[in-house]
């Protein structure tokens, strides 16, 4: 029996776990959860799934949870609430589903408290992957990834020996706006890139994927995941989604993972590891399938992802600071404020102007991710 924290539980992928969890009640006790503003959502979850501790953001919607719920229940708020739901002392393994930075903390927290980790807060390595890294060899943690590429890289490695794998390759579904040129791109609108072609997620990684930031962030995320040099991690666009990763041996032999677009099977996989459990997932049918595609990701058509391997390459600060921007960015973009091609501006001007500190503490990466925040907010960098 897993007894499990998320972190965000309100979230794409914190309801998805949820829904693994429902169905194994004999596997899963949810134990804590943390969320943000979600109210309805969040008082469904306690009705539901009786966790002993919640925490919301903010206070208001701490008190609006508190208010509906049974008076056993402890709700927390802030900083607070979420470190006390990542170090909750009856919960062993921890789902960390925050969108952006915000994530690393409570993360933090939890493997300090040694707790397993679930990732899919993709932006808690990339932002500081050599102290999560260092942090969770120092606790003996395990950190399984839910990321569905790097999940299947995980599955795909079941055991080889690091020194036998000669490349990862990461597949791209190009996102929303893969069959677009730059010229429509100048147009392109929240709602549209809200549309992803395979994959039902949150605003944030969804856009993130009509750029392949998300594909970017990706690379990094391996690179500390799989501790492999950036020259041993590609990409390809495969608009299907259905080969989810793949690795290739020194003697040619390549490993993939395929399946449908679901998360609840990178979510159960590591929540479960190294047993598997069913799941009421669609099959795949391979003659409805027919054929699979494959196309170069090109850096020209693709700025975001060039300048993540250009982050991830600098390394110390650098990759903080790609993020911070891209954080803002986007949110500047959902809010109209600025178009989908000034995003990957704001991002490059923000690079240019930041020099990198390599081995960062803790405390210069929050004043390089403050930095990169104050400089993607001012209205200069898009002209
Ligand atoms: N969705 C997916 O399929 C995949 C996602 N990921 C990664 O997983 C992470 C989560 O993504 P996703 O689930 O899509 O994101 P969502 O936007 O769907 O969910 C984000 C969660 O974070 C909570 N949250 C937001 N702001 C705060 C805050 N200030 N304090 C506390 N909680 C907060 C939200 O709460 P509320 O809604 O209550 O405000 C929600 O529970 C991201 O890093 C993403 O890149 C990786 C692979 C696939
Ligand atoms: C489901 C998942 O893991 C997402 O991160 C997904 O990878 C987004 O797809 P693309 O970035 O390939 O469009
Ligand atoms: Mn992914």
């Amino acid at each position: 029996m897993r007894h499990l924290a998320i972190l965000g539980s309100t979230g794409s992928i914190g309801t998805n776990t949820l829904a693994v969890a429902a169905e194994h009640p004999d596997q899963f006790e949810v134990v804590a959860l943390a969320a943000g503003t979600n109210v309805e959502e969040m008082v469904r979850q306690v009705n539901r799934f009786r966790p002993r501790l919640v925490s919301m953001a903010t206070k208001e919607a701490a008190e609006a949870v508190r208010s509906r719920v049974d008076a056993g229940v402890k709700v927390m708020w802030g900083d607070e609430g979420v470190l006390s739901v990542a170090t909750h002392p009856d919960a062993d393994y921890v789902v960390s589903a925050l969108v952006g930075s915000r994530g690393l903390r409570p993360t933090l927290a939890a493997i300090e408290a040694g707790k397993a980790i679930g990732l899919a807060n993709k932006e808690t390595l990339v932002t500081a992957g050599h102290i999560v890294k260092k942090a969770a060899e120092r606790a003996g943690v395990t950190i399984y990834p839910i990321d569905s590429e790097h999940s299947a890289i995980f599955q795909c490695l079941n055991g080889e020996r690091h020194k036998d794998v000669h490349r990862i390759i990461l597949t791209a579904s190009g996102g929303a706006f893969r069959d677009w040129t730059r010229e429509q791109l100048a147009e392109a609108t929240p709602e549209a890139a809200l549309k992803h072609p395979n994959w039902s997620m949150g605003a944030k990684v969804t856009i993130d994927s009509a750029t392949m930031m998300n594909k970017g962030l990706e690379v990094i995320e391996a690179h500390w995941l799989f501790d492999l040099p950036y020259d041993r991690i590609e990409v390809v666009i495969h608009p299907e989604s259905i080969i989810h990763s793949m690795v290739e041996f020194v003697d040619g032999a390549v490993m993939a993972q395929l399946g449908t677009p679901d998360m609840r099977v990178p979510i159960q996989y590591a929540l479960t590891y190294p047993k598997r459990l069913s799941l009421s997932t669609k099959r795949l049918d391979w003659i409805e399938l027919g054929s699979l595609h494959f196309r170069r990701a090109d850096f020209d058509r693709y700025p975001c992802l060039r300048m993540a391997y250009e982050a991830g390459r600098i390394g110390g600060t650098m990759p903080t600071v790609l993020n911070a921007a891209n954080e803002v960015a986007v949110e500047r973009f959902l809010a109209r404020e600025i178009s989908f091609l000034e995003m990957e501006k704001v991002i490059e001007r923000v690079m240019e102007r930041h020099q990198p500190i390599t081995e960062p503490s803790l405390e210069a990466i929050d004043e390089a991710d403050r930095w990169a925040r104050s400089v993607a907010y001012d209205d200069r960098v898009c002209v």
